[in-house]
């Protein structure tokens, strides 16, 4: 059975259509990236696998199940981060995820694991709204993580990180590939990022795929890198840096 099934997906928001006829299918403890341009799509078709949105059509199934009748099952087994997921400042990292698993009936030896996965043990004692931007990403996939998700969704760690913390937030994820019991989708506009976390990539534009599978798979001597591709594909460019925050 595969981990994710998406048939035929639609998405609208008034006059946008958001995802025009999205189908892909993930295999346990795949590394997925979602790569696109501001605007493609990649938020709103994540939160329809998220279940946070209910596709105009088509289905979504994970694990076989579908959102509408098999919610609860589905919350147990995936973890997720928003884009801008925000924290009350008023919380230390161990404090916020002592409330997260406590929502999950989760003890503090997870509340400990979690932050050593995350390498906050020096952070541990700082309020949220101390947080650099990379502490805090960090701090958004610890919480995602605290429930041993099977399936974990991550809509642009590092968008906004200076290197050096997208690099420790990508050494982490290794990390967790390495375990293999995660299956992993993120989105992201860094093509390094998709080339160096991901064995499947998915390139959406406009709501729709345009090229998916392995990175080899993608490439040729005409396009010899995701960005070449990009602008193979549709003639714009892929990426342009957004501002650090
Ligand atoms: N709630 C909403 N109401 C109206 N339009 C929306 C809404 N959410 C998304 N859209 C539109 O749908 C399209 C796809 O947006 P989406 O956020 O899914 O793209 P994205 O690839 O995640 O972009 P980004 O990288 O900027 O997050 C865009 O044109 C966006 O403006």
């Amino acid at each position: 059975m595969h981990q994710i099934e998406v048939k035929n997906v639609e998405k609208s928001f008034k006059d946008t259509k958001a995802v025009r006829g999205v189908s892909l299918t993930i295999q346990p403890g795949e590394f997925v990236a979602l790569l696109g341009p501001n605007g493609a799509g990649k938020t709103t078709l994540v939160e329809m696998m998220e279940g946070l949105k209910k596709p105009d059509k088509g289905e979504i199934l994970i694990q076989g199940k579908n959102w509408h009748k098999h919610e609860k099952e589905l919350r147990k087994i995936i973890g997720l981060s928003l884009q801008e997921t925000r924290f009350t400042e008023k919380l230390t990292i161990r404090e916020t995820l002592r409330l997260f698993a406590s929502f999950f009936k989760l003890g503090e030896d997870r509340v400990n694991e979690v932050i050593a996965l995350t390498e906050l043990e020096s952070k541990e004692k700082s309020y949220t709204g101390t947080l650099s931007g990379g502490q805090r990403q960090r701090l958004a996939l610890a919480v995602a993580l605290l429930n041993h998700p099977e399936v974990l969704f991550l809509d642009e760690p590092t968008t906004g990180l200076d290197p050096h913390s997208r690099l420790d937030l990508w050494n982490i994820l290794k990390g967790l590939k390495d375990a293999g019991k995660t299956t992993l989708i993120l989105t992201t506009h860094y093509m390094e990022e998709a080339e160096s976390l991901c064995d499947h990539i998915i390139i959406l534009d406009e709501g729709k795929i345009l090229r998916e599978g392995q990175l080899h798979e993608l490439l040729d001597e005409n396009s010899r890198n995701l960005d070449e591709l990009f602008i193979n594909l549709t003639g714009k460019k892929l990426n342009e840096e957004p501002q650090a925050k």
